[in-house]
């Protein structure tokens, strides 16, 4: 299994097209949600085939570490230290035969052609061998066979989770009771959501106009049947934007803490690309007051310019840890840079590029972007600590030790919606609530 030539299988097939995205992902860091519809476009595919090169990428790329540990337990080695287009075909093989409704002879017949296109007539006895071993077992007796005696580790396998994200979805939940069903969630395709921007399109309208449903959570969101979003003439001309209902009502939170005193000065901390500053700047042009959105990325601040276009929004190009002058704003958002676990629903490889060591660099960044946030605001100004992450490092270890502010409780911002612990902070998530595992900390300081 040595010289892997790295090809690309470059056809309109739609294995050809999942193996050119799971190679993108293995070689170079790509992200399977960005690569794969670029490849369907420029194939021209659509349809059924779009739908099953879909199904393949992005369940083989959710499933990986499941799949390597079948692989690996056939060959006897890592599957991660065969060459690469070996291990991608192998993966792609084992997927269509554990997960999918593939006849096993014709997922088999189909990864031995794949390879000898991407990895020449070598690999090719090896890949028929693997995967005919690999359809000896349904997927249940595999994980039986595979499984931990310890009961995280077995759901971790399971579910496709690493052990470590499981373990810290456990420590935020509080128990394992609702482990299985969030784990599934997070392998289910999200609904698409729009938020209609207030002051531009009415939210129950733009329901109707999409045959969509309003959401519980955020006043502005509409959940989508499904269909593509970009067709819809309330997003063509700006009026509406897609973006997930946690991301709208936590920022929407953060607009309607009561404030005394001046309103009028808010401030995105971390705003790229700017769905948030969106709904904060459509939410200021409202209420007369006017938003600064920071962002450090270059690339990122350009977007957020385009997002906000014709709200009352200053994009600045800055570190947030030393942007500003103290005690001027009164209401601050910090959507912190953070490990992005509560979304892996939204990014098919996410879970296993992610690793623990990720976390130390990131909370210390979050606690200076929080304390930068602190400085900023004058007394009695309110901030908002939000991260699309549920580990405890990353929410409420930050939030607590957050010094020169109380907590406020940020339940009553979200009426009639249950499962919002734990106290005083929000926490959402995808099997509850239908949205990221957003959450959100309401600091007064
Ligand atoms: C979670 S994202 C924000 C998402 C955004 N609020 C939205 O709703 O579209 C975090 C952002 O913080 C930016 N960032 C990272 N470090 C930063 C810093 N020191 N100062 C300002 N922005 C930073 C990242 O580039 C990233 O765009």
């Amino acid at each position: 299994m040595t010289g892997g030539s790295g090809r690309r299988a470059t056809s309109d097939d739609p294995r050809s097209i999942a193996y050119d995205t799971l190679a993108a992902v293995s070689r170079d860091d790509a992200y399977a949600n960005l690569v794969l519809p670029r490849l369907l476009t420029e194939r021209k595919v659509t349809g059924r085939d779009a739908a099953l090169a879909t199904e393949l990428a992005y369940g083989a790329s959710r499933a990986r570490g499941t799949l390597d540990r079948i692989v690996a337990s056939v060959t006897g080695r890592e599957t991660a230290s065969l060459d690469q287009p070996v291990a991608d075909v192998l993966r792609l093989g084992a997927y269509q035969i554990l997960y999918t409704r593939v006849p096993a002879h014709a997922a088999v017949a189909t990864s031995v052609s794949l390879v000898r296109k991407v990895a020449g007539h070598r690999p090719a006895g090896f890949v028929n061998a693997v995967l005919r071993k690999v359809a000896a077992r349904p997927l249940d007796s595999w994980l039986h066979k595979l499984s931990p005696s310890d009961p995280v580790g077995a759901l971790a396998l399971r579910h496709a989770h690493p052990e470590w994200i499981v373990r810290a979805f456990a420590a935020s939940l509080g128990d394992d009771a609702e482990l299985p069903a969030l784990l599934d969630a997070d392998n289910a395709a999200p609904s698409v959501h729009l938020c209609a921007r207030p002051g531009r399109v009415d939210r129950d309208e733009l329901a109707a106009a999409t045959g969509g449903k309003p959401g519980a959570l955020s006043p502005y969101a509409v959940i989508l049947p499904g269909g593509a979003p970009g067709d819809i003439p309330a997003v063509v001309d700006g009026g509406a934007h897609v973006q997930d209902e946690g991301s709208q009502a936590v920022a929407a939170a953060l607009a309607a803490v009561p404030l005394e005193g001046r309103d009028e000065r808010w401030l995105d901390l971390c705003a790229g690309p700017g769905g948030k500053a969106a709904l904060l700047g459509s939410l200021a042009a409202q209420r007369g007051a006017t938003l600064d959105a920071v962002e450090v990325s270059a690339h990122r601040a350009r977007l957020v310019e385009k997002t906000v276009a014709g709200l009352p929004v200053t994009v600045h190009e800055a570190d947030g840890r030393t942007f500003g002058e103290d005690g001027t704003y009164d209401r601050v958002l910090v959507d912190a840079p953070c490990t992005g676990l509560g979304a892996l629903r939204r990014r098919p490889e996410a879970r296993w590029r992610r690793q623990p060591s990720d976390i130390a660099d990131l909370t210390v960044l979050q606690t200076r972007l929080l304390a930068s946030a602190i400085r900023l605001l004058r007394p009695g100004g309110v901030v908002a600590y939000v991260t699309c992450s549920p580990h405890l490092a990353e929410t409420r270890e930050i939030a607590e030790a957050a010094e020169g502010v109380s907590a406020v409780d940020a339940r009553p911002l979200f009426p009639g919606v249950d499962g919002l612990g734990p106290e005083p902070h929000v926490q959402l998530w995808p099997h509850r609530h239908g949205t990221d595992a957003m959450f959100l900390a309401v600091l007064r300081k």
